[in-house]
């Protein structure tokens, strides 16, 4: 992988009024690789988007595209952008070809080769000369990723670019999306509230909270895990697990245990020991969701266990 970032955002700050809405933020996006913006309601993902676009300026800091700095080279700079929109402006009566042939001769630079690539690369070759009214939503997605391509962007930016499609659609739109990022080299920006789809789709996630970067995480496929057991009786059980220094997490029915899985017999053995009956040990992994809850301060993990 190349080691210079496509997009380096360098010690954001927006201040909007007396409120910082973004603090001091930092990142860097490389070639090749999708990363995931997630962040509750408000936490700053639209407004950090907007600096990343030139449609605002930060207090200060600076944002860097291929390089270039948005505020000395702003032409330059968005020449390597694209973006796409929730729901792409699209002419209805129009096929999807007339629309990319519209969108291209704003840009003297797209090649009919080019739009013919495009096309392939979201896999619209069959249905390309029909209106875009006939299109499914997804279709429509599609098409304003061809779109957004056209000028061979290095940087794509998605924001929640899967609403309202369907599992189905979800799937294949991010087939395309990993098929660019590798094929093109582009950076992929993804802000989404979706996190098991942005789990999925993405190759690392960034974590933004009132305004600040919190976690960046590669996504790897190896899970956190921890192992859940039902202990009867609890206070018991508890003390048994303080006189260890053990750092559990106790819920209605039975505790969150950090642990090796080597440890596990010997723990079990010492449980029973101690008389305490186990009615249940096993061993849970962390979804991205409860990592997220967690770090956010937005609830504990393991949710499912209060019942
Ligand atoms: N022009 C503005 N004036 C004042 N406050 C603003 C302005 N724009 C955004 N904010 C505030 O800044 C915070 C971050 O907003 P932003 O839209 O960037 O969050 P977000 O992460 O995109 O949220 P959501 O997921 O709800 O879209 C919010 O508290 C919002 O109310």
């Amino acid at each position: 992988m190349d080691t210079k970032p496509i997009v380096k955002l360098q010690n954001i700050t927006k201040v909007i009024g007396k409120k910082k809405i973004i603090d001091d933020l930092s990142l860097d996006l490389f070639a090749g690789q999708i990363t995931g913006f997630l962040g509750p309601n408000g936490a700053g993902k639209t407004t950090t988007i907007r600096m990343m676009t030139g449609l605002m300026r930060p207090t200060s800091g600076e944002v860097f595209i291929d390089g270039q700095a948005i505020s000395t080279n702003f032409e330059e700079s968005m020449s390597k952008v694209g973006v796409i929109v929730e729901n792409p402006e699209m002419y209805k009566f129009m096929s999807g070809y007339k629309n990319l042939l519209h969108f291209a001769r704003m840009n003297k630079n797209v090649t009919k080769d080019r739009i013919d690539e495009v096309i392939a690369q979201v896999g619209l070759q069959n249905r390309i000369h029909e209106k875009v009214s006939t299109y499914s939503l997804g279709m429509r997605q599609r098409l304003g990723l061809a779109q957004a391509l056209l000028h061979r962007p290095k940087f794509l930016i998605l924001d929640e670019p899967t609403n309202g499609l369907d599992p189905a659609g979800i799937r294949e739109f991010r087939m395309y999306l990993r098929k660019i990022a590798t094929e093109e080299g582009v950076s992929i920006f993804v802000s989404s509230h979706l996190l098991a789809e942005i789990e999925l789709m993405c190759d690392r996630i960034a974590v933004i909270q009132n305004g600040k970067l919190i976690s960046i995480k590669e996504v790897n496929g190896e899970q956190e895990s921890y192992y859940y057991a039902e202990v009867s009786p609890k206070e018991q059980a508890h003390a048994f697990f303080e006189s260890k220094d053990m750092k559990v997490e106790n819920f209605e029915k039975g505790f969150v245990i950090p642990l090796e899985t080597e440890a596990v017999p010997a723990l079990i053995t010492e449980m029973v020991t101690s008389n305490l009956q186990i009615f249940s040990f096993s061993l849970h992994k962390k979804t991205l969701e409860d990592q997220f809850l967690e770090m956010t301060g937005g609830g504990q993990i393991a949710e499912s266990h209060k019942k």
